[in-house]
């Protein structure tokens, strides 16, 4: 691929957001230089700070930069002001659902992965999880995330779910094309037994299921799938599931990648968007601890959007070379931890040049290669 430009809207926004996406595109720009492309960034506000500045957790501004981007970079929204203020009148993840909804994001890929190298850190037994490699596609723009929601009165609450034919069709087609590209399985993860809408999720893969010969389908109960996703991981290829169970059993699965701070996710649809699974990590704000992986992984996944493959693989073999060498945040190297922004070095050095030779010299310029 020859030189290309693109134009990156980059919302930062709030706690650990603007820390793990500084790292994600300082390895962007590495990319950038060493393949000759030509990546432009423009810095949106979104989310508790855009609160702060405007009122406004998506201001007209920060969608009207998305509108015109070949993508977009999120770090994360969320702050425990609104966080442990249930009255507050206007809240951070408004700005993220209404963003996802004027961009026609309908789907969410979050691809789980067991690295080898981190299979001693995880809480689950190696031999259960070493091999794990599966990828949830999450509904993103419906369900009970956008269904009519209020207060009846003083003492009740709702919040309606609803998903028509054509809603899930859309997602459903990707996710059995997925599974065609990978190992022929596809898993709807519902809840068909209770709720309606289910159902409806049940009828419309099996009207499809036809269309899709290779691919085995299978169908599991969301509380079933909860446990089978720890237990026996490595049965699932590709899960496809509505937009809360998708929110849940994708936390669930990060334990089985060794980290929260490891998993990526792409938004796609009528644009996209990329993002770690993680919130704002509040408690880690400015403090360098959290992990900066996930949000670089959705930046490969960017390059991979822009079929920049050989970019993307390189960015990957950064973060293998991370992990293997144990350059990494406290939650996965709590006796030697390196900070996010080392972290965010140590693999856009490597980007650059595809050796540790930049990282060594830069370590020795500042002296110290820990943080403690
Ligand atoms: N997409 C988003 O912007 C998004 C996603 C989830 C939560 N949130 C918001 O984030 C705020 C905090 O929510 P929360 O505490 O439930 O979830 P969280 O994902 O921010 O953190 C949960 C836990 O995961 C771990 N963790 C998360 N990110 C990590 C990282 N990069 N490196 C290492 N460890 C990491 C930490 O142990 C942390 O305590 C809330 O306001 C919530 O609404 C936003
Ligand atoms: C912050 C919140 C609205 C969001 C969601 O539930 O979709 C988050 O948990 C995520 O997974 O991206
Ligand atoms: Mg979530």
């Amino acid at each position: 691929m020859g030189m290309v430009s693109k134009k990156i809207a980059v919302l930062a926004g709030d706690g650990i957001g603007p820390e793990v996406c500084r790292q994600a595109v300082k390895v962007l720009e590495a990319v950038a230089e060493r393949f000759g492309h030509d990546f432009r960034f423009a810095a949106y506000q979104m989310g508790a700070c855009a609160i702060d500045a405007t009122g406004n957790p998506l201001p007209d501004e920060t969608l009207a930069g998305c509108r015109e981007a070949d993508a977009v970079l999120l770090g994360a929204i969320g702050d425990p002001k609104y966080d442990n203020n249930p009255a507050a009148p206007v809240r951070p993840e408004q700005g993220l659902l209404r963003l996802r909804k004027e961009l026609g994001l309908f789907a969410n890929i979050r691809p789980v992965t067991a690295y080898d190298v981190l299979l001693p850190h995880s809480p689950l037994k190696a031999e259960r999880i070493q091999g794990t490699d599966m990828l949830i596609f999450r509904e993103l723009t419906g369900g009970i995330y956008f269904g009519e929601k209020g207060r009846r009165d003083a003492d009740s609450a709702y919040d309606n779910c609803t998903y028509s034919k054509p809603e899930i069709e859309r997602i459903a087609h990707l996710a059995f094309r997925a599974a065609e590209g990978r190992h022929q399985k596809l898993t709807l993860v519902d809840k068909a037994n209770v709720l309606e809408t289910s159902r409806l999720w049940r009828e419309v893969v099996q009207g499809l299921a036809a269309q899709y010969p290779t691919v085995a389908v299978d169908y599991l109960f969301v509380d079933n799938a909860a446990m089978q996703i720890i237990l026996n991981p490595k049965q699932f290829d590709v899960i496809l599931t509505e937009n809360m169970f998708g929110d849940i059993i994708s936390d669930e699965a990060s334990v089985i990648a060794g980290s929260l701070g490891l998993l990526p996710s792409a938004s796609i649809g009528e644009a996209a968007l990329f993002e770690p699974i993680h919130g704002s990590y509040p408690q880690a704000a400015g403090k360098g601890i959290a992990n900066p992986i996930a949000t670089i992984l959705s930046a490969a996944m960017m390059l991979e959007h822009f079929g920049m493959n050989d970019e993307a693989a390189l960015v990957r073999e950064g973060v293998d070379e991370a992990l293997h060498n144990n350059i990494l945040t406290p939650e996965l190297n709590p006796k030697a931890p390196y900070t996010t922004e080392q972290v965010g070095s140590y693999i856009a050095f490597w980007v650059r040049d595809s050796s540790e030779q930049q990282w060594n010299a830069h370590n020795v310029a500042i002296g110290s290669s820990t943080i403690i």
